[in-house]
């Protein structure tokens, strides 16, 4: 017999099938589960004693806001002009974070030796002055403090400031500089509590509590009260049982100027409510001022959370009788659940008779929709979205959810802003939103500056965080200890959330209700407080309205300002792939005009240098970009692609809809599909528009410019230039007002050929310079004509958001005459090579302009720059200087003050008028 060394087939085939077999059994019982796991023991509901309110019992007067009053002012602009110790300060940060989130204008200064300009021709500048530190108020230098003081007494213009304690001063009591005023600094005290003073909006009068700490140190400052000229504002009691005052109201009695002086920093959450207070009698009136506040509270997630941690029946049950409880401090509450159909019933078994029960108990919520997974919008395109969006919606038609409302969030926020223009399509299309929140607009930090945008319909408003994260789930395992917790109710950052913001939409998860339930007593403690402490009255209402309320409050908001989202970390990490952060798309330079100043020609030279390139020319817009200020702005950084896409909607829309149908049917294979998707999901993305106007600028050595000569006198182009490209520099044009207005003119003249309803043909410049009925239609033309002309004006508000370093001036005559030599200064400026310029532009006598010489050639500008018309007449001329003077005189102090060369025309023009 031969012995193989192989094995005889018939023996090894029952081998191979036990194999198999046991192969399959494995897979069956082991991988596969046969049943769910035993539900995991459950925490019981922490039982802890809520906030009770000091003054529960105490009859204090109530409050009325009819009666409240505000401060009258003389004619100012509605503008707070803040002096700070120094832009880092503590005390200084808070001050801002105050003000922004109140949304009133201001400008910020740290002290120096000038005071800023508190006047212009017709008003003053502001309303209220805000000094941080009252010693440097005192110790002015005595012209700025005459200054200050003249102004205040003459606009009637109030001044709020700070006193700190000197820890090392011996000197416990102190008589105040020019003030019959005396302090005491280095003080303890036992009580603190709101005096009734006029000044009190918020803050409920006859409020008191004791606010020491004992291992703080003695550092409050007090105030003796000496006469009915001051009046107590916060009043603190001290060890011997005296009374003072932590912050006073001097009524300028003795010298005219009103004062509120606060003895204490904004770390205590009273005297920090009194300092809004403080800001609102100084700025507020009757009907801008509001003691609502409205709170909505999202679940959102309601299905989404690992097993052992989701909500059961029972916790069900208490956020229900929570929702009816709450409604006894918030009119109409309802909590708001958020739902991504594809996580329903993922829990144990518990867990799963918790997710069926608040489907049963639907009608009770507000629900609204997020994805079918928590699927991140930036990653797909408009077909997917679509589709997973539909998806969630037939679960919520099959489920009976009602979805009131369209309104939506993105998990995490993701689409939002940065705008994904796919999702925000989707969006509209499937549910119809027009309501959204997000907190990362303009930047996630710092919260007080949140803001809400309106863009392609959908209204965004800002959105709060209150501590219920996915992560803080337990009372005993909150991150930093609960202390943190009873802090932030008990007057910190979630008690001012709510002060400070007209409508607070929070954000909490489904596991901030499972278990011991933190966020029912959260809440429950929040409503307490606010309650105990404030007059305002809690309210809510559907997102809807509140986005109306919102933008109806700050119309502002409504258009967006667009940042860069390479700037900001938890931006770029939500940016379609597509978009290339190491790749420079964004102009370094603006050439921002004005109009008929030779800006043209001065891009068309600039051009020349080898290390500086330009926007592509954009058809229809005179080859300008013209995006800030303008409609290209309204229509969002990805304008073109999202013509691009509506352009591909219609064209797949049968695709589309049969996708939909595909999908209603095989769920099942759902993720199969996902994949199979997101294979083509590049197809039809593509770069944000303004940003592709820039596809030469692949190197960082490359100077990038844009020109567009509308940017100069538009109001908005400042801010939104400032917000996406903040180191920009920027050149600007000075070219004799009068002869830009001629100039100007001789374009409308002729388009009014084609428009005569504009200007009708023989209506002379002059004639249209003397119109002096405002509501005319050639009023509008006047001004248009004469805006450009009124260089400080429009400086003031560039240099509102650009320092003057990021500003070159160039004088239009010595661009028309020697071009080269304009061109060589601003090279050295940009920190570029030399370049011969001389050698490449060549004066045209045919042209009577200097033009380029490119290969041998003269190329100069086309028929529509440096055009021939009539000089202009004496009589026409000396109106238009006229209308100047006052500007050109402007233009003169500034370029003198700022140490500037002054343009040839413009000493002319200003010795011409002396
Ligand atoms: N080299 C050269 N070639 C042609 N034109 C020149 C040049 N240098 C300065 N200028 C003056 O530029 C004026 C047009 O200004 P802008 O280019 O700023 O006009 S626009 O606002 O962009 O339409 C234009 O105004 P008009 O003369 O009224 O046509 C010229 O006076």
């Amino acid at each position: 017999m031969i012995i193989t060394p192989y094995l005889n087939p018939r023996l090894t085939r029952p081998l191979k099938w036990l194999l198999a077999i046991l192969i399959v059994y494995y897979i069956c019982f082991s991988v596969i589960p046969t049943s769910r796991p035993p539900p995991k023991p459950r925490k019981p509901p922490k039982t802890m004693e809520n906030y009770t309110c000091p003054f529960e019992n105490s009859n204090f007067v109530d409050f009325d806001p009819e009666k409240m009053e505000f401060h009258q002012k003389n004619a100012t602009d509605s503008k707070i002009l803040v002096i700070l110790d120094s832009l880092f300060s503590r005390n200084g940060k808070s001050i801002i974070q105050m003000l922004n989130s109140q949304k009133f204008a201001f400008k910020a200064e740290a002290v120096s030796k000038n005071l800023p300009v508190l006047t212009n021709s017709r008003k003053g500048r502001y309303s209220l002055i805000i000094i941080e530190n009252y010693y440097k108020y005192l110790n002015m230098a005595k012209w700025n403090r005459q200054l200050l003081d003249k102004y205040c007494k003459e606009y009637k213009v109030p001044v709020i400031s700070f006193i700190s304690s000197k820890p090392e001063d011996h000197l416990k009591r102190i008589k105040i500089k020019g003030s019959s005023l005396w302090m005491w600094q280095n003080q303890r005290i036992y009580n603190l509590t709101v005096s009734p003073s006029p000044i009190h909006k918020i803050s409920r009068i006859g409020a008191y509590r004791n606010p020491n700490v004992p291992s703080s140190p003695p550092d409050w400052v007090l105030f003796e009260i000496p006469s009915k000229n001051f009046e107590p504002v916060l009043t603190g009691t001290v060890r011997n049982g005296y009374e003072r005052a932590v912050v006073i109201r001097d009524k300028g009695a003795e010298d005219g100027v009103e004062r509120v002086i606060f003895g204490r920093n904004l770390t205590d959450f009273q005297v920090k409510m009194c300092f809004l207070d403080a800001i609102w009698w100084a700025m507020g009136t009757k009907e801008t001022f509001q003691s609502d506040r409205y709170v909505q509270v999202d679940i959102d997630d309601i299905f989404v959370g690992a097993q052992g941690t989701r909500i059961v029946e029972e916790d069900v049950r208490h956020l229900l009788e929570s929702q009816k409880s709450f409604r006894k401090s918030v009119e109409n509450f309802k909590f708001m659940l958020g739902f991504s159909g594809s996580y329903f019933r993922n829990g144990d078994d518990l867990e799963d008779r918790g997710d069926e029960f608040l489907v049963e108990s639907a009608k009770e919520f507000v629900w609204f929709p997020h994805m079918w997974r928590h699927n991140h919008a930036h990653e797909h395109n408009f077909t997917y979205l679509e589709a997973i969006m539909v998806q969630n919606r037939i679960f919520a038609q099959n489920m009976h959810l009602p979805v009131d409302y369209p309104y939506a969030i993105a998990p995490q926020h993701d689409g939002v802003f940065p705008v994904h223009e796919e999702m925000f399509e989707a969006w509209k299309k499937v549910w119809n939103v027009s309501v959204t929140a997000t907190e990362e607009y303009p930047h996630f930090k710092p919260p007080t500056a949140r803001k809400g945008f309106i863009h392609n319909g959908i209204h965004v408003l800002p959105r709060q965080t209150c501590g219920l994260y996915t992560h803080t789930q337990l009372f005993d395992e909150y991150p930093e200890g609960f202390e943190k917790v009873i802090k932030s109710i008990q007057g910190g950052d979630l008690f001012f959330t709510i002060l400070l913001n007209p409508i607070s939409i929070f954000m909490t998860h489904q596991q901030n209700y499972a278990h011991d339930r933190l966020a029912l007593y959260t809440f429950e403690n929040l409503f307490r407080f606010l309650k105990c402490w404030t007059n305002i009255r809690l309210k809510w209402q559907d997102p809807i309205s509140s986005a109306e309320m919102y933008f109806r409050k700050f119309p502002e908001e409504r258009v967006p300002v667009w940042t860069n989202p390479c700037t900001d970390p938890r931006h770029q990490a939500i940016l379609p792939p597509s978009y290339n952060c190491s790749r420079k798309s964004l102009p370094d330079l603006l050439i921002l005009g004005p109009q008929k100043t030779g800006s043209t020609a001065l891009g068309s030279f600039l051009s020349l240098h080898p290390n500086v390139s330009q926007n592509v020319p954009v058809p229809g817009s005179f080859e300008e970009v013209q995006f800030f200020g303008g409609q290209n702005y309204l229509k969002g950084v990805q304008w073109e692609n999202l013509q691009k896409l509506k352009k591909k909607s219609t064209k797949n829309e049968q695709k589309r809809r049969s996708l939909a149908t595909f999908w209603r049917i095989f769920t099942r294979f759902r993720l199969i599909l996902c994949h199979f998707l997101s294979k083509n999901r590049l197809k039809i993305r593509s770069n944000f528009r303004y940003m592709s106007n820039f596809p030469n600028s692949t190197t960082f050595t490359t100077v990038v410019y844009e020109k567009s000569a509308t940017y100069f006198d538009n109001s908005a182009a400042p801010k939104q230039a400032a917000a996406l490209i903040p180191r920009a520099k920027l050149i600007v044009i000075l070219q004799n007002p009068s002869q830009r207005a001629y100039s100007w003119y001789q374009v409308r003249h002729l388009l009014a050929h084609k428009d005569p309803t504009v200007i009708s043909e023989g209506s002379s410049l002059l004639s249209i310079l003397s119109t002096n009925s405002t509501t005319s239609p050639m009023w509008k033309i006047r001004q248009r004509c004469i805006s450009g002309g009124k260089y400080v004006q429009h400086l003031d508000k560039w240099l509102e958001h650009y320092s003057l370093q990021q500003i070159y001036f160039v004088d239009a005559d010595e661009l028309r005459n020697e071009p080269a030599k304009v061109l060589t200064s601003i090279t050295k400026w940009l920190d570029l090579p030399d370049f011969p310029f001389e050698t490449h532009i060549r004066f045209s006598p045919s042209k009577g302009f200097h033009c380029r010489l490119i290969d041998g050639k003269t190329l100069c500008l086309g028929g529509s720059k440096g055009r021939k018309y009539d000089e202009m007449d004496s009589e026409l001329r000396e109106k238009l200087n006229e209308i100047f003077e006052m500007d050109n005189s402007a233009l003169y102090k500034f370029l003198k003050k700022m140490r500037l060369k002054i343009p040839d025309w413009l000493q002319e023009a200003v010795r011409g008028r002396a």
